[in-house]
């Protein structure tokens, strides 16, 4: 059974939509990152499943109930922002304890709890510090020792790692998923860092200009992207015009075109002609920039060949492993090998 569903919500701003017609489920101990650019309405669907904004149209379900009509405080969930969101006058203890207060918990109680919260998070034996007193890393555990303590039945992260570097955002979010599937908590996780997204998610929900475009786990959202947004925005991706198919094997019907990841493309003894620019080292990887060669006066197009490590082709005809076709933005489906020609 899913945990939480948004059932054709919409939030408009000012005549605009922020969200438009919403599906989206997610099941019971799962982590869902939504993931898109700027403005897509991330935090909008989130601050709705919050209880911090309520919808114009649609309802809003945690485990089967709406809570459209329910403010933040009474709904299973608990929350953590992107920064400075610790009091600072209060020391780490009464910072996590907070919550538990206002419940009106026995005092033993408490103290026990914020102690399993803070090893949980890796920060036992600081409830004297003051925020003060704690690294941006630190704080951002203490503020999810908080929301946890609560033990909500959903918790939902905010862009959580933005304020870190990038060395810290990669251990916390390592600790976060552990910790998430440890507990089996269910999570929504709102980031516009799209490696992080891969990272830690079960499931990850594209969305573009407040329209859900695709949800999907990490692999099948990189293998094959339903829309030619989420291709563009997911890993990188050449397109090309349905008149480089025939020059590289491929049958590609009339008005498509063609996407290519540059790890599914290789050079060859024989193939498209291809005229290499520059290459670039990414340690693991070399990256080839160049033109490829379009018949007649379609002249030529952009196309990033990846290479392994160490090897050293000859750069003047390229091969494709495996391309996808678009039409009218949505996936049509694998290019298909012309027959008899095969790359
Ligand atoms: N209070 C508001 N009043 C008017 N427009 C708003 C308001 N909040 C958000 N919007 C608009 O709604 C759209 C979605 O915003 P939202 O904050 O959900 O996007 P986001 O994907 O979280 O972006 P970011 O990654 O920049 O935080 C944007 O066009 C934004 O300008």
């Amino acid at each position: 059974m899913s945990e939480i569903d948004f059932d054709h919500v919409s939030k408009v701003y000012a005549g605009r939509p922020a969200v438009s017609a919403l599906n989206l489920s997610i099941h019971s101990g799962e982590l869902v990152c939504l993931l898109g650019p700027s403005g897509c309405g991330k935090t909008t669907t989130l601050r709705l499943l919050a209880g911090f904004l309520t919808p114009d149209a649609g309802d809003v379900r945690i485990a089967g109930h709406s809570v459209v009509r329910l403010g933040p405080e009474a709904r299973p969930t608990a929350m953590v922002f992107q920064r400075y969101t610790l009091w600072p006058h209060m020391n780490v203890f009464h910072n996590v304890a907070f919550g538990l207060k206002l419940r009106r918990l026995p005092p033993a109680q408490i103290v026990q709890k914020v102690q399993r919260a803070l090893e949980l998070v890796g920060l036992p034996g600081m409830e004297r510090r003051s925020p003060a007193q704690l690294s941006g890393g630190q704080q951002q555990r203490v503020a999810l020792a908080r929301a946890l303590v609560l033990e909500p039945q959903v918790l939902l992260l905010d862009e959580p790692l933005s304020s870190l570097d990038a060395r810290l955002r990669v251990t916390l979010r390592d600790e976060i998923r552990a910790i998430q599937r440890n507990l089996g908590i269910t999570t929504v996780f709102v980031t516009h860092d799209q490696e992080e997204a891969l990272a830690v998610s079960d499931r990850i929900a594209v969305m573009d200009q407040g329209v859900l475009q695709q949800l999907d786990d990490p692999g099948t959202l990189y293998a094959r992207p339903a829309t030619r947004f989420v291709a563009e925005f997911i890993g990188r991706m050449n397109f090309l015009p349905a008149s480089a198919g025939p020059l590289l094997g491929l049958d590609v019907p009339d008005g498509a075109e063609l996407a290519v990841r540059p790890e599914d493309l290789h050079f060859g003894a024989v193939g498209a002609p291809f005229r290499a620019e520059h290459v670039l080292d990414l340690g693991p990887v070399r990256e080839v920039r160049g033109r490829l060669t379009l018949p007649g006066a379609a002249g030529e197009v952009p196309l990033t060949v990846q290479l392994a490590r160490g090897e050293a082709p000859d750069m003047t005809a390229v091969r494709v492993r495996r391309a996808l076709t678009y039409r009218d933005g949505a996936l049509l489906g694998d290019a298909a090998p012309v027959m008899g020609v095969g790359a």
